[in-house]
């Protein structure tokens, strides 16, 4: 089996995820060792130690928490201050050109010239990546078809909308193959529906080829779809780094929801009591517990034991109600982070995630102490529930 860093393109194709996947396993993509960045007037990253490993992993921080600086390092366009960094086993310091050889980068900010086509444009890339110029070609087709762009992927790009300058900035990033992609809010400016194709595709690109992924957003909700990991960081300084499971781990409650019928116009209620009655600790999910849109009609039974189960279950059979779901509830990212005071964030009373500004609460949460980075909080950038 050919070494992950060393293996190059393949003219028909995007190596395929089994390839890459045996040859990546256990390899850490990513590690920082006490990496700091200081501008005159802001630490953008202070002493910032990680492993990240293959797969996907969000890399989650406010505006201004340091992401971009990250990710400037790690490619090796931006010295660090202090510390050390090395990208799939390269030091960030010495072998930047190399790292880019095999690293993807989608930037946050608009790059596309407006008078090019996209294949024009991702051609160019490839060529400047050193493919030759019918292979170049040849993966430009491919990857432009991977990210959805067809016919529009001739018209100048000026044209184009939000969400496709967003696909073309992707495929230009993966149009030589890489082995880890680095995507800075590749979600910014999309709307929920793009926003969730967009997520989708960055998934495929670690299940169908293998591809490791850090993808930065300030939205926490977006990475529990689709990330195996999340880092978070604030202030330059990491809070957390743990599995999307660790984060979603299974809370001592059972979801229950059930239909109405004509006998029981209200059967969620009519449920609520019976519950009660039976001597199990019930209540309503809420909008901002729940976060999905069902969520006014679903209750929350503490588990007691392994009968509250059959309890629910014969509640639901003796009211003539339709049982739509009954699952042990999944704690959501978001509420990891949730202020103690219960504020929600006023953007339809999704789980609340307390900016760094009033962040004290966050930082308890994570188990860490971060300290106070005045000129973060200055910038009062906000992290968001999706
Ligand atoms: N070239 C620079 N000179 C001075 N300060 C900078 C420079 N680049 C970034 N900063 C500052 O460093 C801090 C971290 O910025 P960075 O762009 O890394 O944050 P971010 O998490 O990517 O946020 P955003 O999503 O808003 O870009 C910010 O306070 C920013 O103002």
């Amino acid at each position: 089996m050919s070494d992950p860093r060393t293996t190059r393109i393949q003219p028909s194709g995007l190596t395929p995820a089994v390839v890459r996947a045996t040859t990546v396993e256990g390899v850490t993509v990513i590690a920082t060792e006490s990496l700091s960045k200081r501008y005159p007037r802001v630490t953008a990253l202070d002493r910032l130690s990680v492993d990240i490993t293959p797969g996907v992993t969000g890399l989650v921080g406010a505006n201004g928490a340091g992401k971009s600086t990250l990710i400037k390092i790690l490619l090796g366009l931006s010295p660090a201050t202090e510390g050390s960094a090395r990208v799939l086993g390269l030091d960030v310091a010495t072998q930047g050109a190399e790292i880019r050889e095999r690293v993807g980068y989608m930037p946050e900010h608009d790059c596309l010239p407006p008078d090019v086509s996209a294949t024009e444009f991702v051609v160019h890339m490839a060529r400047m990546s050193g493919l030759p110029p019918a292979a170049a070609r040849e993966r430009t087709a491919d990857t432009l078809r991977h990210v959805g762009l067809y016919e529009e992927r001739y018209r100048p790009m000026g044209g184009y909308s939000t969400g496709m300058k967003q696909r073309v900035k992707l495929a230009q990033a993966l149009v030589h193959d890489p082995h880890l992609v680095l995507l800075d809010e590749p979600t910014n400016g999309l709307d929920p529906v793009g926003r969730d194709e967009m997520l989708a595709l960055i998934r495929r690109v670690h299940t169908d080829f293998g591809i490791s992924v850090l993808v930065t957003s300030h939205l926490l909700g977006e990475l529990e779809r689709t990330c195996d990991h999340v880092v978070v960081i604030d202030g330059g300084r990491l809070l957390r780094s743990s599995s999307t499971e660790e984060f979603t781990q299974a809370t001592g409650s059972l979801a229950v929801e059930v239909t109405d019928t004509d006998a029981c116009p209200d059967g969620t209620s009519a449920l609520l009591a019976a519950l009660a009655g039976a001597g199990l600790e019930t209540r309503p999910a809420g909008r901002a517990a729940d976060g999905s849109p069902a969520s006014g009609r679903v209750l929350l039974v503490d588990i007691a034991d392994e009968s509250t189960y059959d309890i629910v279950r014969d509640a639901v059979a003796g009211l003539g109600l339709g049982l739509v779901r009954m699952e042990q509830r999944r704690h959501r990212i978001a509420e990891v982070f949730r202020d103690d005071d219960g504020e929600h964030p006023a953007d339809g009373g999704q789980p609340a995630v307390p900016a760094p500004a009033r962040g004290a609460d966050w930082r308890k949460a994570s188990g860490t102490d971060s300290g106070t980075h005045s000129e973060q909080q200055q910038n009062g950038g906000t992290v968001d529930a999706a």
